[in-house]
């Protein structure tokens, strides 16, 4: 080839060409936007980032300022939505959460107002709140301290998410169907509908990321996530008699039991790493009461500190880490971007609590203070900065049955004991008396 001729020429093209090369990698690690491959789009980088993808997509939207469009994969957008009558959830959000059925979480128009006008008649009922309290403090009594008591007498590790997912479940369970299943007791017994939603879960977040081709064989072939998640639809089917009303309570039981018993771990993960948070929400609690002893929900209000700590919680990692919708007619979006009528439309939660736009610099650090005001109160913060529990019409229904509930679950540790975090995978934790502690 001529160009061997010219071995200085050869030299020096190669050099460029090695040159350009590093300069694109280097400048490609510093990116998080994906490559956009021919035949496969995007799929490459969103399946190596799988098992970080709240994480992944933060990085994205940071970086593309908060809206992006991946190609690819799925006809998709992730960024920020207006004009509610335009975007009720679409049929795709059916497809992946088909084991709701017609459900609240499913329901678009009339249909979703028919349920909500109902559910918010059960919750606003003027009985509600006293029976609810009654009910998760007997739950406290005689689930929750027991045994955390038990586990503590052991000195044995445990998983503290387990025993909160255990905790919402009988409580939802006890309120929507009037039956306490008390998987949450000393003997921890197996209880396949309650283990079966963290299946059902994970195969719903599965379904967000792999092309619907690619899930619908694995539920064909009933293998992986899809496997579960056609064992954990037989287990709710089991437990729920399946009527007209097993959509409707098994939405409940959905809404009721993840969210709040995720909170609490995440809390209480953020409690135990950040300890002067721990000092603080127990002097609180020392300074409003004077010595331990439980308090109630109108008592509660006044933990200012815990209140924000549980705000911040929410903030950092909200239970509901993403939202979906799909516009009827075509509109652009507030970046700008145009948007087709059906275009999937992901908003991440996430992703808005952990944006330095929205919340400042320390936006990835757990500061209670940031939610107290100059005057000791807690600051309300409008729900689009803080979407934790939506924002708009479809916002959650269960939010002060939320806080009750995350309330009740700090009153009966925080004063008694002392978390100490130790591995990995749910959250193991050893438990021991905080005065026991202290006098060793
Ligand atoms: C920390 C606890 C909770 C959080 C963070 C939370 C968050 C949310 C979010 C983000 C939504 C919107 C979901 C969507 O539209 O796709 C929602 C809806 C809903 N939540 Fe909650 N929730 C919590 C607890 C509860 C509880 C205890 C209940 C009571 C049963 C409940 C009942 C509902 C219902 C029925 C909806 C559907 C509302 C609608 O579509 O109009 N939530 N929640």
């Amino acid at each position: 080839m001529a160009i061997f001729e010219y071995p200085d020429l050869f030299l020096f093209i190669l050099t460029i060409i090695i040159l350009l090369f590093v300069w694109r990698t280097k400048i490609r690690k510093k990116t998080s936007l994906p490559t956009n491959w021919p035949l496969v789009g995007m799929l490459p980088a969103i399946l190596l980032n799988c098992h970080r993808i709240h994480a992944y997509f933060t990085e994205i939207l940071i970086e593309s300022g908060g809206t992006f469009i991946p190609r690819g994969f799925q006809h998709g957008y992730v960024g920020y939505f207006r004009n509610f009558s335009n975007y009720p959830k679409g049929p795709e959000f059916k497809k992946m959460f088909e084991i709701l059925g017609d459900g609240i979480f499913n329901a678009d128009f009339e249909l979703w107002e028919l349920h909500r006008r109902t559910t918010l008649s059960f919750l606003n009922h003027t009985k509600f709140y006293d029976l609810l309290e009654r009910s998760i403090w007997e739950k406290v009594e005689t689930g929750l301290l027991p045994v955390l008591d038990d586990f503590s007498e052991q000195g044995i590790d445990f998983d503290l998410q387990d025993i909160f997912q255990r905790f919402t479940f009988d409580s939802i369970c006890n309120l929507v169907l009037d039956y306490d299943p008390c998987s949450l007791c000393v003997d921890m017994p197996l209880i396949p509908c309650e283990k079966a939603f963290n299946d059902a879960i994970e195969a719903l977040l599965y379904r967000h990321v792999l092309p619907e081709s690619i899930w619908k064989l694995q539920k064909w072939l009933r293998i992986g996530k899809e496997g579960k998640l056609i064992e954990a639809w037989k287990a709710f089917d089991e437990f729920i008699y399946p009527d007209f009303l097993r959509d409707t309570t098994l939405s409940l039981m959905f809404a009721g039991r993840d969210t709040t018993s995720t909170c609490l771990t995440w809390l209480f993960w953020l409690i135990a790493t950040n300890p002067s948070t721990e000092m603080k929400i127990l002097e609180e609690i020392e300074a409003e009461f004077k010595k331990w002893r439980s308090f109630n929900v109108e008592e509660s209000r006044r933990l200012i500190y815990l209140h924000g700590a549980l705000c911040e919680s929410l903030r950092l990692f909200p239970p509901v880490a993403l939202e979906h919708k799909a516009p009827i007619e075509p509109d652009n979006l507030p970046s700008g971007e145009y948007i087709k009528s059906n275009a999937k439309v992901i908003v991440s939660f996430y992703s808005t609590g952990r944006m330095e736009s929205v919340w400042g610099n320390d936006c990835s650090e757990f500061k209670p203070e940031r939610w107290i005001s100059d005057s000791g109160l807690i600051k309300h913060e409008p729900s689009y900065k803080f979407p934790a529990f939506n924002a708009g019409p479809r916002t959650c229904v269960g939010k002060e049955m939320a806080f009750i509930q995350l309330v009740e679950g700090n009153d009966v540790i925080s004063p008694r004991d002392s978390i100490i975090l130790q591995a990995k995978h749910g959250l193991k934790v050893t438990l021991s008396k905080r005065n026991a502690k202290l006098t060793n």
